[in-house]
């Protein structure tokens, strides 16, 4: 659906040595599915989306959207083109004196659909997003969730086939955020639209994103299946952001009571781990002690992370770790016997 090959980015500065907002980067995205691309500030994630639609054009490399080499046409037909790529923006960009209807309708007109056709277009529009009842309303009068979702309903208008969120949710807060990646995704599953969303959230990754990539001066660092990124991560980078969902913190007392291994399980999928954690206590002479756990959904596909104490003598203790190996997802052991 979308296709980067090669794509470099160099911006022009006061200094000898040009800026490299994206370094020779290749990315594909399927058509249908929720992209997401993260990264820390001054990544190169912007820029990058804003190649997509040539809102930025790269300094090399070629960027498809649905089959056709965007760099290759006339500006006319470039501005044809986008049309099937909608964009939401951090900031909304609506026009704050115009109302919701007229910010609407103005993609439509600006498309040249016929004034009788406008107003049933941008009634279903908003009905999509929820917001018939703002029609006649400014900007002014509503709230960051409702101005994103009147930006939604512009980006919809003339049915593109690619949505282009950038920062999309970063100005709301998390319910309101919660209720935009909802939104988001229900557009995503009825109307089949593709949607590459950037953030540096990786909560937003994990609620919505089918697959994901993770920058890092202007480089994709790591790419995949969300599932796989989050159960699985290489790159210190990705590890940094997957932390920041799935990471706690023991209280300090918590381990200066501990007294033996101290283990980090995760569970993979269907696996139910308190079956496995109580036959592994029952076949060997050690005892457990779960300290904290929790259960990510990602994609829908449980993730279980548990912590737990293991004393016991220290061969019993090591065969129990080999059982636990064998039969749950991956085992860290995540510091030894500390003596009193
Ligand atoms: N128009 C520009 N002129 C010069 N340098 C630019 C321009 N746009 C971006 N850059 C530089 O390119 C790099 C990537 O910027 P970009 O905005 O794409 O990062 P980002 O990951 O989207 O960051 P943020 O989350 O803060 O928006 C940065 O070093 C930035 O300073």
């Amino acid at each position: 659906m979308i296709e980067l090959v090669d794509i470099t980015k160099e911006f022009s500065s006061s200094k000898n040595e040009p800026i490299l907002g994206v370094d020779n980067v290749s990315l594909t995205v399927n058509r249908g599915e929720i992209f997401g691309i993260v990264g820390y500030s001054g990544a190169g994630k912007s820029t990058l989306l804003r190649c997509m639609n040539i809102l930025e054009r790269p300094t090399t490399g070629v960027v498809k959207v649905d089959g056709v080499d965007l760099l290759q046409l006339s500006s006319k037909q470039l501005r044809e083109a986008r049309q099937s790529i909608g964009m939401i923006f951090q900031g909304f960009h609506l026009v704050a004196s115009k109302t919701v209807f007229e910010n609407v309708a103005f993609a439509l007109k600006a498309a040249g659909v016929k004034k009788e056709e406008i107003k049933t277009r941008v009634e279903e529009l908003l009905e999509i997003v929820g917001l018939k009842d703002r029609i006649y309303q400014y900007p002014a009068q509503l709230s960051g969730g409702q101005k994103q979702r009147v930006s939604i309903a512009r980006a919809l208008a003339n049915n593109p086939s690619v949505l282009l969120c950038d920062e999309a949710t970063s100005a709301l807060d998390p319910s309101t955020t919660k209720s935009i990646l909802a939104l988001l995704k229900r557009i995503n599953k009825e109307f089949g639209l593709t949607i590459v969303i950037i953030t540096h959230e990786m909560e937003v990754v994990k609620d919505i994103c089918h697959r994901c990539a993770v920058m890092q001066d202007g480089r994709i660092v790591e790419q995949g299946n969300t599932y796989d990124i989050f159960s699985n991560p290489s790159d210190p980078l990705t590890k940094k952001f997957i932390d920041t969902v799935l990471s706690f913190d023991l209280p300090s007392r918590l381990l200066q009571t501990t007294t033996g291994k101290l283990l980090q399980l995760h569970f993979w999928g269907e696996i139910a781990a308190e079956g496995v954690v109580s036959d592994m206590l029952q076949s060997h002479k050690v005892k457990g002690n779960i300290l904290h756990g929790k259960v990510e959904y990602i994609q829908d596909v449980p993730l279980g992370i548990f912590i737990m104490d293991l004393n016991g003598a220290e061969e019993e203790v090591n065969q129990a770790i080999e059982y636990l190996r064998e039969r749950v997802s991956k085992v860290e052991v995540l510091q030894h016997e500390q003596s009193d």
